[in-house]
């Protein structure tokens, strides 16, 4: 049986930071003991491996809960195959996503999930599972929830945006909430109120107002602080648990942070975009600022702050990526002369683990949080844990080698997801991935990827594992 050891470095989970040395064998951590210590003698003459990670960070691989692998938006598609954007997400030291399969209006969960397992299986070079975007909420859809939860597809995204293509009514949201808070499912809200968005939008645009900038001020951040309060009560009505993604407005932040202070299953996730970036990016000229339109969208400066404190004081729990590439070149430029008609997502699966780690350096989170939100939290969100988002006896070996001292400048010219431009461009991060096990095997070793196309697994989920 092969074995691997991994020597000499700073085991960092969420719970602890320990000099250890980690034993892996058949794919699996076996144990962890202190550095050359009696416990790990004998480990290195046995092993087929050994890995010296004298100065460098062992981390679990990063758990990305929210990607879009060849989403279909606005006439195309997210440019990232499950090939190339699980590749570009094992460049950056995430081992597992969890991607969203879509339900289209008319036809049933299955089909969708079919879909999606038709796009992913034997493509991905890590891990993956997925939710379910819930679009066409009727009592066929409702029971097929409880089968996709056995099955290990344990969460369901609901829109209050984008009336007449994910969009939910609030009764359909509510039935949808009720049948989660019998079967387990966790619900995913995307909060914004779509249909007071479209009335602004038509209004700006007769306006004349056209350029990417009217993209953020029209989806303003009270209508996902509004949409934000009503998904919450809702659930609260339902009695189901709730899952808020890409939260982006303070006011929205503070109706999560309300509802928690009540002691109510409710959890927020922010992304990296929000974080770093703002309505100056999407105030570029010379239509630039398309790069940066996504929904919710980037918010003034200001919010960042409060992003930050959510994440110190567990307002939110997780940060995901919201990974949907489109390119400038022929599909962010479909919105020339309508920002409507800008698909909308942000590239990132690769630059979530690095950023967070600049995060560290800057001194908004600690190491052991900076596991915490991108592997721990989001593995025991959504079912996964203690198999992902740790490395502990039984865990699989989904381990980072990070040197926490190596300096990068993130580009599109180095970069491997499919996209033709970085949203992060000539952003300087201290940090950088070396080494990634998934399950034992390397997939980049390094600084090279030796990973393949089919080694990732479909992985099904149980419940969520955060409740209170
Ligand atoms: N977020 C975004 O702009 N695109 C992906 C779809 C979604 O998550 O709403
Ligand atoms: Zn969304
Ligand atoms: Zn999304």
């Amino acid at each position: 049986m092969s074995r691997t050891v991994i020597r000499g470095g700073l085991v960092i989970t969420a719970a602890d930071e320990v000099h250890a040395d980690v034993l892996i064998e058949a794919g699996r951590v076996v144990a962890l003991a202190a550095h050359d210590s009696e416990f790990t003698a004998g480990w290195s003459a046995s092993a087929g491996r050994v890995i010296d990670a004298a100065g460098k960070y062992v981390i679990p691989g990063g758990v990305d809960a929210h990607t879009h692998m060849e989403l279909p938006f606005g006439g195309t598609f997210a440019s990232d195959t499950f090939e190339t954007g699980s590749r570009a997400a094992a460049w950056g030291g995430t081992t597992t996503i969890i991607d969203f399969a879509v339900q289209s209006v008319g036809h049933s969960l299955r089909e969708g999930l079919d879909t999606w397992h038709a796009k992913a299986d034997a493509q991905c070079a890590i891990d993956y599972g997925f939710h379910m975007i819930l679009a066409d909420v009727n009592e066929d859809s409702l029971k097929e929830m409880d089968v996709l939860v056995e099955e290990g597809v344990t969460s369901f995204k609901l829109f209050m945006a984008y009336p007449g293509v994910f969009y939910s009514d609030d009764g359909k949201i509510l039935r949808a909430m009720q049948r989660g808070a019998a079967n387990g499912g966790l619900i995913m809200m995307h909060a914004e109120n779509g249909i007071a968005i479209d009335v602004l939008v038509e209004q700006a645009l007769a306006a004349g107002r056209t350029d990417p900038r009217y993209h953020g001020e029209v989806r303003h951040a009270l209508l996902e602080a509004e949409a934000t309060h009503r998904a919450i009560k809702l659930a609260q009505v339902a009695g189901s648990p709730l899952y808020v993604v890409h939260v982006s407005a303070e006011e929205a932040l503070a109706e999560l942070a309300t509802a928690r202070d009540k002691g109510l299953n409710v959890f927020g996730e922010t992304c990296p975009q929000y974080l770093f970036l703002s309505t100056d990016n999407l105030a570029e000229p010379d239509f630039e600022g398309s790069k940066y339109v996504c929904s919710t969208p980037l918010r003034p400066k200001e919010h960042q702050a409060a992003l930050w404190r959510g994440l110190r004081t567990n307002d939110l729990q997780v940060v995901s990526t919201d990974h949907c590439p489109f390119c400038f070149s022929g599909q962010k430029e479909l919105g020339r002369g309508d920002f409507s008609k800008i698909p909308n997502g942000l590239p990132g699966v690769e630059n979530r683990m690095d950023l967070l780690h600049q995060a560290v350096v800057d001194g908004h989170i600690s190491r052991r949080r900076w596991i915490e939100i991108a592997a721990a939290t989001p593995a025991r969100m959504f079912g996964l844990y203690p198999r992902k988002g740790t490395i502990a006896p039984g865990a699989d070996a989904d381990i980072v080698i990070y040197d926490p001292h190596a300096e990068q400048v993130i580009s599109a010219e180095t970069h491997h997801m499919n996209v033709d431009y970085s949203a992060y461009e000539g952003k300087r991060v201290t940090g950088q991935v070396e080494t990634v096990l998934s399950r034992g095997e390397p997939v980049i070793d390094g600084k090279a990827f030796v990973g393949r196309a089919g080694h990732g697994q479909y992985t099904p989920r149980g419940t969520c594992q955060y409740l209170i």
